[in-house]
Parts: structure tokens; sequence; C-alpha cells
């Protein structure tokens, strides 16, 4: 027990913090941790609040409730209950609405801390499961000590501390971690057992590993940050500048930015690989965001849908800059509408393919959509770009037609 006080005032934990929230779920180590915590409160200068949720899993789970409303009654200690409604209990379902549930208690109370009580026992498991499940190297570091929650921290001040340690009394034993229905709990029953059998200290080594994880991790972000290369579009110039193995863990790190999104390793490697090609380029990522790059930078943007373009056309010269200029023949129908695949253009002497000149030129994906300017199937102007030759030859004619175009964007009123 003096163990524990020890670390908290060495390592801190409390120093900011006033009004801790104990996560509670009734088990030996989250009641060992309440309990430490009650008797060195006035030492560490703390109010104790504790947070429970009911997943109503157990038979017993509405009694084992009552029991850890009354005896935070009996320590006056105020204690919030929520009960699990989904439907149907998932693993994932019940983490988000327990840790939601913590958020909110935290603002009601004013709690600026949330403690949980994972011990080195449960960072083997995640450690060991995300292994399993095939994650990147920078998810092998575990579980943090403390980490920005809600209005302030999630602190884990057990994480040094084997589950033999704790010696709560009175707790409930949770029956479902005994069964091998879900991974964590193969994990924890079956394969770590048998992996301990090879080696005795086989989840010193896992903690080992998971410390050294993340101490080269924290020389790969040092090296990154000092690049300043991570805003929200990366600098093409400075990317590809860096090693390869550099380029890999500054897009990991770029990704990071957008904890909702789930990009596929293979998905990872096309990145890298279309980021090195000179073409610019855009991709849909997820139904929420899209993959761009343009001549300078690539970035992920919310994947709006490209609203539609239209054309304001005046007959005589509006005297306003934002209108361009374009020459017609006299005769010959006109046509407005975007490019399709075989389009040529003349300009600057060379009769090009469209795409072409778009790829020479560096124009930005987006103003290849402009819309065209055609008379009898020969583009005369790009709008908001640029007119072709045959524009620019009719200019001191007296016979044609002129029209001052600008495109206006007419978004659908859903998406106003
Ligand atoms: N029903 C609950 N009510 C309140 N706190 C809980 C509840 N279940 C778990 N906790 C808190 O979360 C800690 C971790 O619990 P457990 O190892 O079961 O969670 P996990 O889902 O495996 O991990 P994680 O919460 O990190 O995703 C517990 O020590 C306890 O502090």
């Amino acid at each position: 027990m003096n163990r524990f006080l020890k670390l908290v005032q060495q390592k801190e934990f409390f120093r900011y913090h006033k009004r801790v929230l104990v996560a509670l779920s009734g088990g030996k180590d989250s009641m060992t941790l309440f309990n430490w915590l009650y008797t060195y409160r006035e030492e560490l200068e703390i109010e104790l609040f504790a947070a429970h949720v009911n997943y109503g899993l157990r038979d017993v789970a509405n009694w084992e409730e009552e029991q850890l409303k009354q005896k935070m009654a009996t320590l006056h200690i105020e204690f919030e209950v929520a009960h699990y409604t989904g439907e149907k209990f998932s693993e994932e379902d019940g983490r988000r609405m327990r840790y939601d549930f913590f958020r909110e208690v935290m603002t009601n109370k004013k709690c600026t801390a949330l403690v949980t009580a994972h011990h080195k026992g449960d960072q083997v498991e995640t450690v060991l499961m995300r292994e399993i499940t095939g994650r990147r190297l920078r998810h092998l570091t575990g579980i943090p000590e403390r980490q920005t929650f809600g209005p302030g921290e999630l602190i884990r001040p057990l994480l040094l501390f084997n589950k033999a340690d704790f010696d709560a009394e009175e707790y409930f034993e949770d029956v479902t971690n005994a069964g091998t229905d879900y991974l964590r709990n193969r994990v924890r029953n079956r394969y770590i057992p048998a992996l301990t059998q090879e080696n005795p200290r086989f989840s010193e080594a896992i903690i080992d590993m998971s410390q050294e994880i993340n101490l080269a991790f924290s020389v790969i972000k040092d090296k990154i940050a000092e690049l300043e290369i991570i805003k929200d579009e990366i600098s093409l110039k400075i990317f590809l500048r860096q090693s390869r193995a550099l380029q890999h863990f500054i897009l990991q790190e770029y990704l990071e930015k957008f904890p909702d999104l789930q990009v596929s390793k293979a998905k990872f490697s096309e990145l890298l690989w279309i980021i090195e090609r000179p073409q610019q380029y855009r991709s849909e990522l997820s139904g929420d965001y899209c993959f761009v790059k343009n001549d300078k930078h690539f970035m992920i943007v919310p994947n709006k849908p490209i609203p539609q373009k239209e054309l304001e056309i005046k007959k005589e010269d509006p005297e306003d800059a934002s209108f361009m200029r374009v020459d017609l023949p006299m005769a010959g129908e006109i046509e407005i509408r975007q490019r399709q695949a075989g389009d040529y253009i003349l300009i600057n002497g060379h009769h090009k393919k469209l795409r072409k000149f778009f790829i020479e030129q560096h124009v930005p994906l987006e103003k290849r959509e402009n819309l065209l300017i055609l008379v009898e199937k020969d583009i005369y102007a790009i709008t908001d770009l640029t007119v072709s030759d045959l524009s620019k030859a009719l200019k001191n004619d007296k016979m044609k037609r002129t029209l001052w175009v600008k495109p206006t964007i007419r978004e659908d009123i859903d998406n106003a």
C-alpha cells in the first residue's frame, strides 16, 4: 500500500487534480484502487467520486450495484451509475458507452481526472491482443499511464502493479472473466499461461518490449516534430526529401490526426506509392474522407460532394475582372460542358490532349472539372483558367461573338 502512495507521489499523478473520479466495476482491481485512494485521500489532497456501469449481464448485477451504492454512501462518496441499454451486448459498444458515461460524470461533477485500475496483466493482454489482431507497431506501445480524456485526464496508477498485489477484501468476482468466449479472455486464460510455460518471464518480456517500442517511437516522433511537417497538408517537397523509412512513419503520424479514419495496410502502401509519383490525385478513403494530392501537397480532406458549377454569362463587358473574356466565331453552335475523355485543345501553338495539358501545367485537380466552352467541338475556353489559341486568334476580328463568363457554384440545398 505504501508503495502505491510513494509511486503516486513520485509520479505526481494528482498534482493538478483535486476532484478525482474512480471507475468502479466492483471487481478486485478497482475496489483495491478505490480503497488505496480513499486511504490516502488526505495526503494526496484529493476528493473522490465513483462511477459504475451496470451492464446487466449477470443475474447478480443489480445486487452488486446496490452493494456498491451502500458502501459509497457509508463512506460519503458521491456515486453515479449508468445502465447499459444497448439491444445486444458487444464489447465495443459496452466500452464506448462506459467512457461516454465517465466523460459525462466528469463534466457534471467537475472532476478533472478519471482513474481506472488497469494493471500489468491488462497491459500484457492488451499488447498481445494487438499483436494477434495484426495492429501496427505504434499500437504495441500498450496502454499509456496517462492521457488526455474528456475535460481532463485519464490516469492509470496501477500499471506497474500485479494482480497479486491487490488486497481488497470486499469485491465481486466476475465469472464472465473466466470464460474463453472473448479474445481478451482467451488471451488471459489460455494463451498467456501457455506462453508463460515456455518462458516464466513472458509477461515481463512483453512489458519490456512495449517499453522499448515506446522509446523508439519517441525518437521517431521527435524527429518528425523537428521537420515541422505535420500540418493540415503535408509538403511534398519536405516529405520526398526524407528516407523511405521516415516517410512511412510521417504518413502514419499524419493519419493519426483522423482517429475515425481506418486505412488498411494495403491502402497505406498504395498511398505511399501515389505520393511518390508525379501525378496529381484524388481518391475516396472512406465515406467521410478523401486523399488529395496536388503539385505541392498531399492532404486528407472531408469528402464533400463536388459542388455543381454553373456559369454566369454576359454579352456586354461587365467591367469586372472576375469575368473572363472569350471570343467565339460568328457561326456554329455554342456548347458548354465538362471535359470528356479524348478532348483536345489548341494552345500555345500546340494541339494537345486536354489531359496532357492539365498535367504539364500542373493545373489543380478541382480546376480540371471547370466548364469548357466549345463551338463545333473545338475548345475556345476552359472557364476560370485559360482561353485557347482559337479564341485568341479572334481577338481583333470584327466578326465574332464575345462572351464574358464567370463560374458560380451552386451547392445543392441539402449541402448548403
Ligand atoms: N462496469 C464498469 N464500471 C465502472 N468501471 C469499469 C467497469 N468495467 C471496467 N471498469 C474500469 O475499467 C478498468 C478496466 O477494465 P477492463 O480491463 O474490464 O476493461 P477493458 O474493456 O478490458 O479495457 P479498456 O477499458 O481499457 O478498454 C477497470 O479496472 C475499471 O477501473
